[in-house]
């Protein structure tokens, strides 16, 4: 097994002759919560994009437990266990929030088996549906309609959808974006005990959300690495700190 659940050799992307990701050689420890930052524009979505097979690389590698995967289509991925949060499952408004993951159950069983059909398969997933409501903290709110969750409540079901597809490894883009100050410590709360035992890696702008909750970040400027560790050690480099400097994320 590699130290690395996740690793980039040489990703370079460019649209139309500009250059947004250069030569990137990024790697994700197995188990880690590693955050991506950067000031506007660093190239922190194109990164994620790319980890996620939603944009193609114009050169270099991507590799997922050592593999190389940078040819390997999106859903591919997904079923391997590199899941983007948010991905296949949408959440459905008029349906319930366990009809909500039984359906991501649903899809993720149909892939795999094709069996689902059956009565005993459907009230399994029933129980593992619960199950996942409660690793959410949701298991309450199982029989109301997903329309009437609140942002933050909503934003714990898709979370549940997406461990629905059991990753190995989850990809977060803004985790935090939108929410109000109680909900942003209740979903940091749920990241850091959906990630026991899986690897995560998030884009975030909260900066305090990502001291809290990263072991280790890459901070990203015009495609390129421009420092990575620990918070302490990050925030503290002179280089960071002059990146962030009036882009209002400092
Ligand atoms: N499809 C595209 N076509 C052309 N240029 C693009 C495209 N996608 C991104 N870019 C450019 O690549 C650069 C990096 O963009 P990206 O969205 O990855 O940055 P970011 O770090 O996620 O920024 P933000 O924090 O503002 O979301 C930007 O200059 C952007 O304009």
């Amino acid at each position: 097994m590699t130290e690395y659940v996740l690793e980039t050799r040489g990703l370079t992307k460019e649209f139309k002759g500009f250059t947004a990701v250069k030569n990137l050689n990024f790697q994700v420890r197995r188990g880690s919560i590693h955050a991506l930052i950067g000031p506007n524009g660093a190239g922190k979505t194109t990164v994620f994009n790319l980890l996620t097979k939603f944009l193609v690389p114009t050169s270099g590698q991507i590799l997922y437990h050592g593999e190389d995967i940078t040819h390997v289509a999106s859903a591919a991925i997904a079923r391997r266990g590199v899941v983007r949060s948010f991905q296949i499952s949408a959440v459905f408004p008029h349906l319930t929030v366990l009809e909500n993951v039984r359906v991501a159950l649903q899809r993720h069983t149909a892939t795999t088996f094709q069996f689902w059909r059956s009565e005993s398969i459907l009230d399994r997933l029933n129980d593992r549906a619960m199950e996942l409501l409660e690793e959410v903290g949701l298991s309450a709110f199982a029989q109301v309609t997903a329309a009437e969750l609140s942002y933050g409540r909503k934003r714990a079901l898709e979370i549940a959808t997406t461990l629905a597809l059991e990753p190995d490894t989850l990809l977060l883009d803004e985790p935090m974006a939108g929410m109000g100050h109680e909900d942003i410590g209740r979903i940091a709360n749920l990241i850091r005990r959906v990630a026991k035992g899986r690897t995560v890696v998030m884009v975030e702008h909260n900066l305090s959300v990502v001291a809290d909750l990263s072991d280790r970040i890459t901070v990203l400027m015009r495609g390129e690495i421009l420092a990575e560790g620990p918070y302490s050690e990050v925030s503290a480099n002179p280089d960071v700190r002059e990146a962030y400097m009036g882009t209002g994320h400092a």
